[in-house]
């Protein structure tokens, strides 16, 4: 067990700089980020669905969360406890934001739904499916609580950059159905 959590450390460390590089080149060649994942959700309008505010170095999700706002609900995290899964409250660009815990904006007001779809925040990613997070456990908790009541999609967003091949995991990770990046779609294997 320690040894695991010693990998994912380590994996994550690398992940972190990764995702740094990406990120700065994605912001010096000023290229759109979203399209591929605007592309995704326009097949699931009207399907509830939740997005992130991004922090630190994470891809920009917030125009293909606007578009799909005129379809359907849409939502952002918002963490009630450690080792508990999220909630998530109603988001619109109108919505009036605060901080909330780790940094990231939540709603002012909230207003809780339970998404059929997740767009997935992450470190690093595999073409299998795996995702290495901030280590909080929030999105597998919050995955199977969905998964055991319905269909969940889980689509990761990253930059192509953020890929890892041989990512540590255990029991609980739950997989990602899909990932989308700024250069297209990879369905797991
Ligand atoms: N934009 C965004 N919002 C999100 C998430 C996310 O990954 N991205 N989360 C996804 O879960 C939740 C909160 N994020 C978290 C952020 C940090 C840690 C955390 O445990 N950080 C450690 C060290 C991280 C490190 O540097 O290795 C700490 O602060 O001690 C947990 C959850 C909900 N909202
Ligand atoms: N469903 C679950 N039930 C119990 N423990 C869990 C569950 N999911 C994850 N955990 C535990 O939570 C801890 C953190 O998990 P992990 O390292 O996979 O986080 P992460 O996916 O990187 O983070 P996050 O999802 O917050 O971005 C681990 O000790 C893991 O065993």
């Amino acid at each position: 067990m320690k040894d695991l959590n010693e990998t994912k450390a380590a994996a994550r460390k690398i992940a972190f700089a990764n995702r740094k590089a990406a990120f700065q080149a994605a912001r010096e060649s000023g290229g759109a980020q979203g399209g591929y994942l605007s592309e995704v959700l326009a097949g699931y309008r009207g399907v509830p669905l939740s997005g992130f505010m991004p922090i630190l170095t994470e891809i920009d999700p917030l125009p293909a969360m606007a578009e799909a706002c005129a379809h359907g609900p849409v939502g952002v995290p918002v963490i009630q406890w450690p080792n508990h899964p999220l909630s998530f409250s109603r988001w619109s660009p109108e919505t009036e934001m605060v901080a909330g815990a780790f940094g990231a904006l939540i709603p002012r007001v909230n207003d809780y739904f339970e998404p059929e779809i997740l767009i997935v925040p992450l470190l690093a990613y595999s073409r299998h499916g795996g995702r290495l997070g901030y280590g909080g456990g929030f999105y597998d908790r919050t995955l199977e609580m969905l998964r055991a009541k319905r269909a969940t999609l889980a689509i990761g967003f990253a930059f192509a950059g953020q890929e890892m091949e041989d990512l540590p995991l255990e029991e609980t990770d739950q997989p990602l159905d899909l990932i989308v990046t700024e250069k297209g779609v990879i369905t797991p294997s």
